[in-house]
């Protein structure tokens, strides 16, 4: 079976080399030429752990190819992946122009019977919209082929991206004809061997599916986060609160980790892109407000801590950060909790050095190049040289390699030994005991 996967990005790439190591031969398309180069050399644009090894054996053993030309793709399959972005737009709708422009493609290069699969996240009502773009650019030919669109979303993580698609929880089918259900059916037979993990719906539910999977996570972070606000008010420590309802199994543990709001290419946008969705039926969607009102102001609730120490100016201080990708596992810095912190800290004056295990090239890029240029903004070659003569510590991304650091050292190369915990990673009382002051989020320190 051949199939073609639209977009190497995080969920274009993953898919292609996953389908081809499940034995489909697989081409991905994009109009990225640099990337596609970079790709057929075995160069992989991400950090992504297992996605190097993955793609490189199976460009090897032949099913797995890369090409920027979708025409050229179409003409060896009739099973199109479509994995483009979908960024928000300026009102917080999806933007559907990437995903409409290679439904038009498909529309102007279809010469049989095929079925397109929507595997980016888009709102309820897009594969209708997929469906008249296609049908719009046949009419154009005067052509009357036949073709499905499925709905198929994903809900890998980033940093677990290769395993999450390898053992998904389930797997999400929107299709609304037999044919096209069958041809998913079979696409996904070698994941559903040893547990039925496919549900099939249709196409709108499937739609909806991803946007509810997605809020209700972000809910339950800005749930918990919310709590360790009031915990902050009250003198109580949200930690045992944490593991106080995480164990009630109706609660569970994931994602109820207290820190500096979440971040990411998916729960802001998706979340926004919901509220969009409800306001357009007149529909006021009060939690998902909330939600995202929680995320927006957690996202400065470190810089507010730091100034509640040291006062709104901190002209003539220094910070020094650890983490700047949005979570760990990744180099990804979208909507990163660590940019809104830097330019907070920049604007009020402070001066910052920041340090990421894989996310410093990227850093490069992302971060503001004015202050990266005139000194304000040191990027540091270690842990440990981000901190060298600086006022306080703040974790921000909670990577491994700063779960136990070597306290000695952080005081060696610190001003003041001071550590704001973004993502309670440390026991306040063993900080304490290592003669550090502590804040965390929500912390009897
Ligand atoms: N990143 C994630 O963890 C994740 C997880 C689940 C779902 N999603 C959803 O999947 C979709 C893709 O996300 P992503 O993070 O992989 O995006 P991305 O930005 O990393 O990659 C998108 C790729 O599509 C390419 N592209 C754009 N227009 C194209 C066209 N006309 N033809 C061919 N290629 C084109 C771009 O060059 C880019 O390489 C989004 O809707 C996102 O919400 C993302
Ligand atoms: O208890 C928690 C869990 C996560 N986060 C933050 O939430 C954000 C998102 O984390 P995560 O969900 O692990 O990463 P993503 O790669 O963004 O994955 C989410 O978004 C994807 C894109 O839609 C979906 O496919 C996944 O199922 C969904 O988990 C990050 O900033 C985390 O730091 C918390 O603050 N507390």
């Amino acid at each position: 079976m051949h199939i073609v996967v639209v977009g190497t990005g995080y969920v274009g790439l993953v898919t292609g080399a996953c389908f081809a190591e499940m034995g489909l031969t697989v081409t991905c398309v994009d109009i990225d030429a640099a990337k596609v180069a970079a790709l057929r050399e075995g160069i992989i644009p991400i950090h992504e752990p297992g996605l190097e090894t993955l793609v490189k054996t199976n460009v090897a053993e032949g099913r797995l190819m890369f090409t920027t030309s979708l025409a050229e793709a179409m003409a060896s399959s009739g099973i199109y992946f479509i994995a483009v972005g979908t960024p928000s737009g300026e009102d917080g709708s999806a933007d559907l122009r990437h995903v409409l422009n290679v439904a038009r493609e498909i529309g102007r290069n279809l010469t049989s019977y095929a079925v397109i699969v929507d595997k980016s996240t888009v709102p309820v009502g897009t594969a209708d919209q997929v469906r008249a773009a296609i049908r719009e650019e046949l009419d154009a030919r005067g052509e009357q082929l036949e073709f499905d669109v499925v709905s198929n979303p994903e809900f890998l993580k980033e940093g677990a991206a290769v395993a999450d698609f390898m053992k998904p929880d389930r797997i999400i089918v929107g299709a609304d004809s037999e044919r096209a259900a069958e041809t998913m059916r079979r696409i996904y037979a070698p994941f559903n061997r040893n547990r039925l993990r496919t549900l099939f719906m249709g196409v709108r539910d499937a739609e909806m599916t991803k946007y509810a999977a997605n809020a209700m996570l972000a809910t339950k972070i800005s749930f918990i986060n919310e709590i360790a606000a009031l915990c902050d008010c009250l003198d109580v420590d949200v930690e045992n609160v944490r593991r106080g309802i995480g164990s009630d199994q109706r609660i569970g543990f994931q994602f109820i980790y207290p820190g500096c709001g979440y971040g990411g290419s998916c729960f802001p946008k998706d979340v926004k892109a919901l509220i969009h969705t409800a306001r357009n039926c007149d529909f006021t969607p009060r939690l998902l407000d909330a939600v995202e009102q929680r995320n927006r102001e957690q996202r400065r609730v470190l810089f507010d801590k730091i100034t509640a120490r040291f006062g709104a100016d901190l002209s003539g201080l220094s910070f020094g950060l650890w983490g700047l990708a949005f979570k760990p596992g990744t180099d990804d810095m979208r909507e990163a909790p660590s940019k809104v912190l830097i330019e907070a800290l920049l604007a009020a004056g402070a001066r910052v050095r920041a340090y990421d295990p894989v996310a410093m090239e990227v850093a490069r890029r992302e971060l503001p190049a004015a202050a990266l240029a005139d000194g304000r903004l040191v990027l540091a070659d270690n842990q440990y040289a981000a901190l060298a003569g600086v006022d306080a510590m703040v974790l921000v991304t909670e990577w491994k390699p700063f779960r136990f650091p070597d306290f000695a050292a952080m005081k060696t190369a610190m001003k003041q030994p001071i550590i704001f915990d973004g993502r309670n990673q440390y026991d306040p009382r063993m900080i304490s005991d290592e003669g550090f002051e502590y804040v965390g989020i929500g912390r009897r320190g």
